[in-house]
C-alpha cells in the first residue's frame, strides 16, 4: 500500500515516545475519541514494540513505527502489526526491506539529493525532517517546484499554531507532531487533554 493510502486521510500523525507499554490503552481510546485513530510509535524507547502491539491489536487504529533505522527493526515493526514505518532519514535498507513486505515506508528527506534517492527507490512520499530546523514551509514550497510528484510529510518542530500553514500547501499530504501525545500527558495519564488536543485541530480529516 502507499504511504498516501495507509495514512487515510488522516492530515496529523502523532509521534509518539511511550515506553509504557499499560499507557497504550488509555492512549488508544485517547486518540480514537479524538478523531485521529493514527500513532507513530517511535523505536526509541525499550518497550516500543510492545507498545506498537498492543495499540495495533485494537483493530481501531492505523499504527506504525517510528525513528525505523534498521531493517531488522523493519522486521519488528512488521511483527509487532505495523502498517507504516517512518525514518528521519533515508536507509535503502530499510525502504528495501519494506517494500519486500509490503509495508508503506517514509523516509525522512531534506535536500533535493534525498528525494532523488527516495524516486530512485520508487517513492514519492517522504517526511521532510526536521521540517522548522531545515527551514520550514519556504523549503517545502521549493522543494515541490522541483519535485511536483512528491508529496510532504513535514515533522520535526511543528506545532499545532504552525500545521495549518504547512497543510494548505498542496503537496503536503500530512504532517508529524508530538503536541497532542506529549510526552509529559502520557507521563500522567491526562487522556482527556490527549483527547482536545487531537479534536481541537479541525484539520484531522
Ligand atoms: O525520531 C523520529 O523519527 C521522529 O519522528 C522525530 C520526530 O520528528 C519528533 O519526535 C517529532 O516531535 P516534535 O518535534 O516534538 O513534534
Amino acid at each position: 500500500m502507499s504511504a498516501v493510502d495507509v495514512l487515510g486521510g488522516h492530515r496529523l500523525v502523532p509521534v509518539v515516545v511511550l515506553n509504557d507499554p499499560g499507557a497504550a490503552d488509555g492512549l488508544g481510546d485517547a486518540l480514537v475519541a479524538g478523531g485521529l485513530p493514527i500513532a507513530e510509535v517511535t523505536f526509541r524507547t525499550r518497550e516500543a514494540a510492545t507498545v506498537l502491539r498492543r495499540l495495533a491489536a485494537r483493530g481501531d487504529l492505523v499504527v506504525g513505527a517510528g525513528t525505523v533505522l534498521t531493517a531488522t527493526q523493519v522486521d519488528l515493526a512488521y511483527e509487532s502489526g505495523a502498517k507504516f514505518v517512518v525514518s528521519p532519514g533515508l536507509s535503502a535498507a530499510v525502504v528495501r526491506r519494506c517494500q519486500a513486505l509490503g509495508l508503506a515506508v517514509i523516509p525522512g528527506a531534506s535536500t533535493a539529493t534525498e528525494i532523488m534517492a527516495a524516486l530512485d527507490l520508487g517513492l514519492d512520499t517522504v517526511k521532510f525532517f526536521p521540517a522548522e530546523a531545515s527551514g520550514g514551509l519556504p523549503v517545502v514550497k521549493a522543494l515541490s517546484a522541483a519535485f511536483p510528484q512528491v508529496r510532504f510529510v513535514p515533522t520535526g518542530g511543528v506545532t499545532a499554531e504552525i500545521a495549518g500553514t504547512y497543510l494548505a500547501h498542496p503537496a503536503v499530504t500530512a504532517v508529524g507532531g508530538s503536541w497532542m501525545v506529549a510526552p509529559d500527558l502520557l507521563a500522567a495519564g491526562k487522556w482527556d487533554e490527549v483527547t482536545a488536543r487531537c479534536a481541537v485541530q479541525g484539520v484531522t480529516s
